[in-house]
């Protein structure tokens, strides 16, 4: 009998069998052997038309045999019971699901019946009561904040407008990296800090600046990280509901404590961003957050976006987003330092594309088939959610033949679909080569290969994912060698969570490789990415006389904002809806001016016709 499970659970509350006397302990011993007996004729009658599953014990049912690391113990558990079986944790059915056939029967053929969700009683709290897009039921609540995310905030269009902000997080850790020339870095460390920074500018960025934002990203990863300990806590409430108000392990107590921080920032921030409104400063700045007070303001009566609707989808993008994602390109540095192979092979497409007297930029990454490969490598090798978010159906139905009851908890093994032998060749080796053909994606649609999940309830950072996920990898392979201290070696053990993680944090010493230090400072001093420009000249004698063809051109290489040296005076190109509306609308008394040149001037009378006219009271 394995007790290892319940280690976190005893040491959450060692307090409670030592008030009593002998005499007490013995009636409670009586009660509970009568309980038992109760259960046991509970339980046999129980498991009809279930999966099939290790017998549970009365009471705590499968509780005893939990391997903490769920993701491997579930994996072997399919291998004696077959690709759907049943654990009874505590009082609820837990199903586990390990065939692309059965994933695809829950989460395509009978999606709506399973779009709910197992709410955990930490999830429950940290979420303002299930106010969020992640543990929010399927229903109309669900689709409003879905189509919040996805139109409002996760757009590739929205993405797109907020590229510099990556940019300017991403160029500060390089920076901050190359600071560290020589000496250990903790890789998972930094990259957490720069996705959070990246999530909390698109967030709020225009709200508050410089230190201030700074201070709140270290406030942040602390929260954070006692967030997902909270959650991963195995917790008699969720085995036992109707026991879930005692709070016997103090999890929601403790819970409450964290959320009250994590508040007092929302509060902070929303209480800004309102004075700014009102005082109309700031217009120029759009963030998240104005976007979504904006959207309450304006929000169809019968499905109004309350304030605490609004608080709990910024806590899902603070806390689903940024761990997600850094503990992905953690793996994925790990993995390509166990393999020179592939580390040598990824600087060469770098070298090709990027070169080495340049740095990488956002757009640079639809033109490297191969990071693409080694993202989806390492997502299929260490899927980061590697039982999805448990899933919870809404009524009593089949899979596979076999009952799975109406609020039973239901866990899809990814991880383990991943490493199917039938499926994969060599499944647990590290081999981006396999996806070099492009055959698999991660849409969703094939249920062989689906890190982000599928369905209703498939992940909505996708491209936010994609974005940071490959542009991160890309600066750190193109602009550092890597190699680990001495003495260390190096190994990507798991560790189970809601979200997966790396049982020890990779320590790693950068060596700068790029021809040129100034590539590693802020060279461009936040100007858009463009072609390099020779001295005095800048980038004239690269100009091509049919001016929209060729910055049509520029603007497939360096992205939807571009500058360009005419001389001494910069260029701006824009090439998107998007930052057009910046331009023209949000920004438009900004940007409400000519620049004159020369001929006009001459041709206005010295500038005084409505074309060549600066914007103003003339
Ligand atoms: C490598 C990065 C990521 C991976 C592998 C990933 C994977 C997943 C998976 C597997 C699910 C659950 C799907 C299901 O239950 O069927 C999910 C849900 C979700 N993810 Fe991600 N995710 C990543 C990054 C992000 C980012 C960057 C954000 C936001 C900024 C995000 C926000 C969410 C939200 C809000 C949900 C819940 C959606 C719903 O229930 O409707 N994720 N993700």
């Amino acid at each position: 009998m394995s007790l290892k499970f319940f280690k976190p659970l005893f040491d959450s509350f060692p307090w409670l069998l030592q008030q009593l006397n002998v005499e007490q302990k013995a009636v409670i011993f009586s009660c509970f052997l009568g309980f038992l007996a109760l259960l046991w004729f509970f339980i046999s009658n129980s498991n009809k038309g279930l999966p099939p599953g290790p017998k549970p014990l009365p009471l705590v049912g499968n509780l005893h045999s939990l391997d903490p690391q769920l993701h491997t113990y579930f994996a072997s558990l399919s291998q004696t019971y077959g690709p759907i079986c049943r654990l009874w944790l505590g009082k609820k059915v837990g199903i586990i699901i390990t065939s692309p056939a059965l994933a695809r029967e829950v989460l395509k053929d009978k999606d709506t019946i399973f779009a709910n969700r197992d709410v955990p009683a930490a999830g429950r709290e940290f979420s303002y009561g299930v106010n969020d897009l992640l543990w929010t039921p399927y229903g109309p609540k669900w689709r409003m904040l879905r189509k919040v995310c996805v139109r409002d905030m996760l757009s590739c269009s929205t993405l797109d407008s907020v590229f510099a902000l990556r940019k300017r997080e991403l160029r500060q850790s390089i920076k901050y990296l190359y600071s560290r020339k020589g000496l250990p870095v903790n890789v998972g460390e930094q990259m957490f800090l720069t996705v959070l920074n990246v999530i909390t500018s698109m967030l709020w960025g225009g709200t508050m600046t410089g230190e201030e934002r700074a201070s709140v990203g270290a406030e942040f990863r602390h929260v954070v990280t006692e967030i997902a300990e909270l959650i991963s806590i195995p917790n008699l409430s969720d085995f036992y509901p109707g026991m879930a108000w005692f709070d016997f392990q103090g999890v929601v107590k403790k819970m409450k404590v964290v959320l009250k921080r994590f508040d007092k920032i929302f509060e902070t921030m929303i209480d800004q961003r309102q004075k700014l409104d009102r005082n109309g400063v700031g217009q120029e700045s759009k963030d998240f957050l104005q976007v979504l007070l904006k959207l309450k303001d304006e929000a169809d009566p019968k499905m109004p976006l309350s304030m605490t609707e609004i608080k709990a989808l910024l806590m899902d993008m603070v806390t689903g987003g940024a761990s997600s994602t850094s503990n992905a390109i953690e793996f994925a540095m790990a993995e390509i330092m166990n393999k020179p192979d592939v580390l040598r092979k990824l600087q060469q497409e770098l070298e090709t594309v990027v070169g080495k007297d340049n740095i990488v930029e956002e757009s640079h990454i639809k033109e490297l088939p191969y990071l693409y490969a080694v993202m989806k490598e390492v997502l299929r090798i260490h899927p980061t959610a590697p039982l999805m978010v448990p899933h919870c159906p809404s009524e009593t139905c089949t899979v596979g033949g076999y009952t799975v009851p109406k609020g039973s908890c239901v866990f899809i093994n990814v991880w383990a679909i991943h490493r199917d032998p039938s499926i994969w060749k060599n499944p647990t080796e590290f081999c981006p080569e396999r996806f070099l053909d492009n055959k698999w994606d991660y849409s969703g649609n094939d249920f062989n290969y689906f890190p982000f999940g599928s369905g209703r309830r498939i992940c909505v950072g996708i491209d936010m994912a994609e974005r940071m996920f490959m542009y991160s990898l890309a600066s750190l392979v193109h602009s550092f060698d890597w190699k680990l201290p001495e003495g260390e070696t190096l190994e990507v053990t798991e560790k189970f969570g809601i979200i997966l993680k790396k049982k020890m944090p990779l320590v790693a010493i950068p060596t700068p490789r790029l021809s040129n230090p100034a590539l590693y400072d802020n060279s461009n001093k936040g100007l858009p990415p463009g072609p390099k420009a020779l001295p005095l000249i800048g980038n004239l004698h690269s100009l091509d006389p049919e001016l929209h063809t060729y910055f049509a051109s520029l603007s497939q290489t360096y992205g939807p904002i571009c500058r360009l040296w005419h001389g001494k005076k910069l260029g701006i190109i824009i090439t998107s809806p998007a930052l057009a509306r910046e331009v023209l609308k949000d920004k438009d008394t900004i940007f409400a001016n000519r620049d004159v040149p020369a001929a006009g001037r001459e041709f206005s009378y010295g500038g005084n016709n409505i074309l060549w006219t600066p914007y103003g009271p003339k």
